[in-house]
């Protein structure tokens, strides 16, 4: 029988910084890493082109109990310093499972990561290469969500994929409202307008704006990476 083939030949992966703790307390899990590497790995094998967003969360958020009394733009620089962190672990991840990874960062810090252009990540892109895309917007008061919405729509991806904790987008959010239901599709305005809490607004409008359709799903749940490259039904659909 012959493979099934992909649904989308360039996607923006936003994986879940806090998701990279496993059962942590804080930091990098080796063996969960090492996981989400592997699911990477058999969708960058069917031949699609992969950008990824990685988030701080499981180092520092800038809204978080640790910045609490910090000036808010030096807490973010520090959340966005986290994300180079799990950037760096994740693309040496990626090397040594025979992946080739570029990371890029949004604010300068040459002599660890090159600086992002974007014409060089559409050349790594075109070349096979995963690019991962480091220190969030650059931006203070922004968050990777944004980031990826915003690194997808430059790159012209045609799927933000959104590998989070959860298994989808539900009418509430699950972990705190057990009799949440999840949707299969819904659209950009009723996630804005009913404030559902798993993307931010800024990164919903920005992909309406620019027409980029994106999905949630649990990034905890095996192969559903990816189904969700092929195309078959799995987590949740954020569309115009
Ligand atoms: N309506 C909702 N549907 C699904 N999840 C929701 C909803 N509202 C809030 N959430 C919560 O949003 C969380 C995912 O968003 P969050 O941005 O915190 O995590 P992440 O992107 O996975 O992590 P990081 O910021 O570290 O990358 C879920 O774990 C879930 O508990
Ligand atoms: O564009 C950005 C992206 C991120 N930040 C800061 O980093 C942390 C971690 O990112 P998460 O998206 O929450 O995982 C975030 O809380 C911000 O403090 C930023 O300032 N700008």
């Amino acid at each position: 029988m012959q493979d099934a083939s992909p649904a989308h030949k360039r996607i923006l992966l936003k994986l879940s910084g806090e998701a990279l703790m496993g059962d942590d307390a804080f930091g990098i899990n080796r063996a969960t890493i090492v996981r989400m590497v592997e699911e990477v790995a058999e969708v960058v094998r069917l031949g699609v082109e992969v950008a990824v967003v990685i988030g701080g969360g499981n180092i520092f958020r800038g809204v978080a109990g640790g910045a609490v009394g910090m000036d808010r733009a030096t807490a973010d620089y520090m959340g966005m310093l986290a994300t180079v962190m799990n950037s760096l672990a994740l693309a040496d991840a990626m090397n040594k499972q025979g992946l080739t990874a570029r990371v890029m960062s949004a604010i300068a810090i040459d002599q660890v990561v090159e600086p992002y252009v974007r014409p060089k990540a559409l050349q790594y892109l075109e070349e096979g290469k995963v690019v991962v895309f480091a220190a969030g917007t650059g931006n203070p008061f922004f968050t990777t969500d944004t980031a990826a919405a915003l690194r997808g729509a430059e790159v012209g991806a045609e799927l933000v994929l959104k590998a989070t904790k959860v298994d989808g987008v539900y009418s509430a959010d699950p972990k705190k409202d057990p009799s949440a239901q999840r949707y299969s599709s819904l659209s950009f305005d009723e996630a804005i307008s009913q404030n559902l809490g798993i993307m931010d607004a800024t990164a919903f409008a920005l992909c309406r704006d620019q027409k980029l359709p994106i999905k949630v799903f649990s990034i905890f749940k095996a192969g559903a990476l990816k189904r969700v490259v092929l195309g078959e039904d799995e987590g949740t659909l954020v569309h115009v």
